[in-house]
């Protein structure tokens, strides 16, 4: 059987070879296309951490855990020694103070005064805002997460069991537009009583960096699954990734050229190592990962 790690060195290579060459609101420019899916089957624990360069799966889950707790101040993050979120408040920073502070410097700053962090560190109602406190005109607040938990155990063939990040009233508080959006649950087997169910997710990214963001959102998008079938029961099935805007920065090519050179490894396994009692209680010490080989770390720098 073709490695499914092949599905994205497709995509990776179909920007290299034919990708819509344009400028991006962050103004470095990306070879683009429109419209590309990855299916990766979990059934058997495979946890889909690309192994043709070194993917820090530890800092996407923990980024993943960070959005599930409704958090959304880079302060927890660096907490966490996670440093992908700091480039927007810190842009937004030096744009505002003209101060030419490095990123050290602010990230030592957000950690020590909660002050400042409050003012400078948060990213607006970004995703975990919307996850787990969306509010509706009302002013009241919905925790989407929980609903679906709360479906999936009482009425689990529902069509409806969706979260979604795009609230359009307060998009433009946000520090980034929501990329991932739309988290689509559904839950194949319920007839067999020889088998447990089989939870599987479709997530809509709008919008991906193929290079720096896939590689993070997949494996996350895989441990939420994992999480989320542990609770209400379930065998995790499929996590189907869905992209639309799908697209190389130009400042990425070589790397890319380099990434679709080499041959995947096996994926690795993934076993949580205990149930916690609800969705809110993971750490990321529950993932047991083994079996986790990779070529070497690719660098590349990320558009702000
Ligand atoms: N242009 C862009 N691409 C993204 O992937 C992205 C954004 N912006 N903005 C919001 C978040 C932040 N994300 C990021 C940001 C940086 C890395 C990154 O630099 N990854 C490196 C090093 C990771 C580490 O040191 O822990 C990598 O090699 O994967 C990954 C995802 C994903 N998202
Ligand atoms: O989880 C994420 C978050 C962000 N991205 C990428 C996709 C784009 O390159 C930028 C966002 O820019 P927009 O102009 O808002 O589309 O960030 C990602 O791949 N994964």
């Amino acid at each position: 059987m073709r490695h499914p790690e092949e599905q994205y060195l497709d995509i990776v290579r179909h920007l290299l070879e034919k990708g819509d060459r344009r400028i991006d609101r962050t103004g470095v420019g990306t070879l683009s296309m429109f419209g590309a899916m990855m299916r990766f089957d979990l059934s058997a624990g495979d946890f889909p951490v690309f192994t043709t360069k070194k993917v820090f799966w530890k800092t996407a889950v923990k980024e993943m855990l960070w959005f599930l707790t409704g958090q959304t101040n880079i302060q927890s993050l660096l907490r966490e020694n996670i440093r992908i979120w700091t480039d927007w408040p810190l842009d937004k920073y030096r744009k505002a103070t003209g101060e030419a502070i490095s990123q050290e410097d602010f990230e030592a700053r957000i950690l020590a005064d909660d002050a400042f962090a409050e003012t400078w560190g948060d990213l607006g109602p970004v995703y975990g805002k919307q996850w787990r406190r969306w509010r509706d005109a009302e002013g009241r607040e919905h925790d989407q997460v929980a609903g679906i938990i709360d479906t999936l155990k009482t009425n689990p063939s529902s069509r409806r069991m969706l979260f979604h990040a795009w609230n359009v009233a307060e998009l433009d508080q946000m520090a980034l537009h929501p990329c991932h959006m739309t988290y689509q649950f559904h839950v194949a087997g319920l007839g067999q009583d020889d088998r447990r169910p089989r939870l599987s997710l479709m997530v809509l990214q709008r919008s991906c960096d193929i290079l720096l963001g896939a590689p993070f959102n997949i494996c996350q998008q895989a441990a939420l699954l994992a999480m989320v079938a542990q609770q209400v029961d379930m065998e995790p099935g499929e996590l189907i990734w869905a992209g639309g805007d799908v697209h190389l920065y130009l400042n990425h090519l070589e790397q890319a050229r380099e990434q679709v050179s080499r041959r995947p490894y096996p994926f690795p396994k993934v076993r949580l190592a205990r149930k916690p009692d609800s969705i809110d209680a993971y750490r990321i010490e529950d993932f047991e990962v083994s079996g986790y080989v990779s070529h070497d770390r690719i660098d590349a720098p990320v558009a702000v």
